[in-house]
């Protein structure tokens, strides 16, 4: 990738990803609206129930005045005065990068969501509820996800400052710095704020800064999406000569894809075959790329990708082909109904109140897999030493070394156990 391709591509589109990860209801989704101004969760249902149920994406661009301290000179599109002026010195700000945010769900039902986000993610925003004792359930199942999926750019979120005292604050700190000790994250910078008064922003702002950077992707490997959503974008009763083909709402994970060319889409769509149900490839073209409302001709990784194709818009619909894996034909790994990993088991599940033992994996269970954006479940045919194999209800698609989460049902809920590579 040449220097010029790259300061061409930052102007048009965020080439990093900023996840969220924290237990439920500790400000996730408040954060990421003081950041960039936008409401994450905006289906019907999340507005009902007030809790994140899928990945939700925010764009927005980061700036500094040149003149004052940090971390005074830091703001975003959301946070800078209307003029584009800093609020402390008059001076014109400037443009420092774009950035998109990945919010994730918190609720201890939804922890494959979390997953499937932070497969995306190159950096992290771990949010704490200052009012509670660190860590709760989620922090700890979030935090052991972002371990095993090697996020390894963290900055700490203490969150909810505005309703606690100045002991309690402290106390909450002790607890975080605990919880972080001895692990990759130790020397993670810990923010205190208010997302919901907007309060000590900018001090985030800098620690994104100083702590996330933007990765310098080889963009000249083959391209590959992972497809998070998927839509049929015609308005009901549109003219048969006026539909638009279907749409695929992605993170492309490597390499650049352009408009014009064409596509493979794996495992895709299911069909039956000789009386079994089997999955074949999708074959299209790309008609558009946007991110958010730009319009681009060619696209990188880092944020949501909207890519438009001359699908019919019935394959493509309802989110039909989330989990799904876009790319060059002929260029993709492999589709796999038999998984064989290596197992790597965690010592204790942490997602539940009380962590417990993880008990050995037994042939015959079933256990969730989530890789990239697919999630899959199998039965368990056969264990020996830390190689299991496992017969998918849902094919992923993977080659050998993939890493793979790993969950299994108690107490009725999926809990992380562990992770993977794929043989
Ligand atoms: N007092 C106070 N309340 C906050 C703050 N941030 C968030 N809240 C409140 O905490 C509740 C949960 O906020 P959300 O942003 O929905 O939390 P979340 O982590 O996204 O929740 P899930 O996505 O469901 O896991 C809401 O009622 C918010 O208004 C804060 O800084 N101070
Ligand atoms: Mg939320
Ligand atoms: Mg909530
Ligand atoms: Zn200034």
């Amino acid at each position: 990738m040449s220097e010029d391709e790259f300061q061409e591509a930052l102007k048009k589109q965020p080439l990093v990803n900023i996840g969220t990860s924290g237990h439920v209801d500790h400000g996730k989704t408040t954060l990421i609206e003081a950041l960039t101004g936008v409401w994450a969760s905006r289906h019907s249902e999340e507005l009902k129930r007030g809790i994140t149920l899928k990945i939700g994406y925010a764009d927005t661009a980061i700036y500094k005045c040149p003149k004052c301290p940090p971390p005074q000179a830091y703001y975003t599109s959301a946070t800078m005065p209307k003029d584009g002026k800093c609020k402390y010195c008059g001076s014109p700000l400037e443009f420092v990068r774009k950035v998109s945010f990945i919010d994730v769900p918190g609720h201890e039902m939804l922890m494959s969501i979390m997953l499937a986000g932070a497969a995306l993610m190159d950096g992290a925003l771990l949010v704490v509820d200052a009012t509670k004792e660190c860590p709760q359930p989620q922090t700890r199942e979030h935090f052991t996800a972002l371990s095993i999926i090697g996020v390894r750019n963290l900055v700490i979120v203490q969150n909810k400052v505005d309703v606690v005292s100045k002991e309690r604050a402290l106390e909450s700190y002790n607890e975080i710095k605990k919880f972080i000790a001895g692990t990759w994250a130790e020397n993670a910078p810990i923010v205190p704020v208010s997302a919901l008064h907007k309060a000590n922003i900018d001090a985030l702002v800098w620690a994104i800064e100083e702590y996330i950077p933007t990765p310098r992707r080889d963009f000249s490997k083959p391209p590959r999406m992972f497809v998070i959503r998927s839509f049929d974008v015609n308005k009901p009763g549109t003219n048969a000569k006026d539909l638009v083909g279907g749409v695929l709402g992605g993170t492309i994970v490597q390499g650049r894809f352009e408009v014009g060319h064409e596509i493979e889409i794996r495992p895709g769509i299911k069909i039956k075959k000789d009386g079994q149900e089997v999955y074949e490839p999708v074959y299209t073209t790309i008609t558009s790329l946007k991110t958010g409302d730009q319009p681009l001709e060619k696209a990188y990784p880092g944020g949501l990708v909207a890519v438009g194709t001359t699908l019919d818009p019935s394959v493509t619909k309802a989110d039909n082909l989330i989990g799904n894996v876009v790319g060059y034909p002929g260029t993709l790994p492999p589709t796999l109904y038999d998984l064989e990993i290596e197992v790597n088991l965690l010592e204790r599940v942490v997602g539940l109140d009380k962590p417990m033992k993880v008990e050995p994996v037994r042939a015959g269970e079933i256990l969730m897999v989530n890789v990239g954006t697919a999630l899959s479940i199998g039965a368990v045919t056969s264990v020996r030493d830390n190689v299991a194999h496992m017969k998918l209800k849902i094919p992923v698609v993977a080659e050998t070394g993939t890493r793979v989460a790993i969950s299994r049902q108690l107490a009725g809920k999926w809990r992380l156990i562990g992770y993977g590579f794929v043989k």
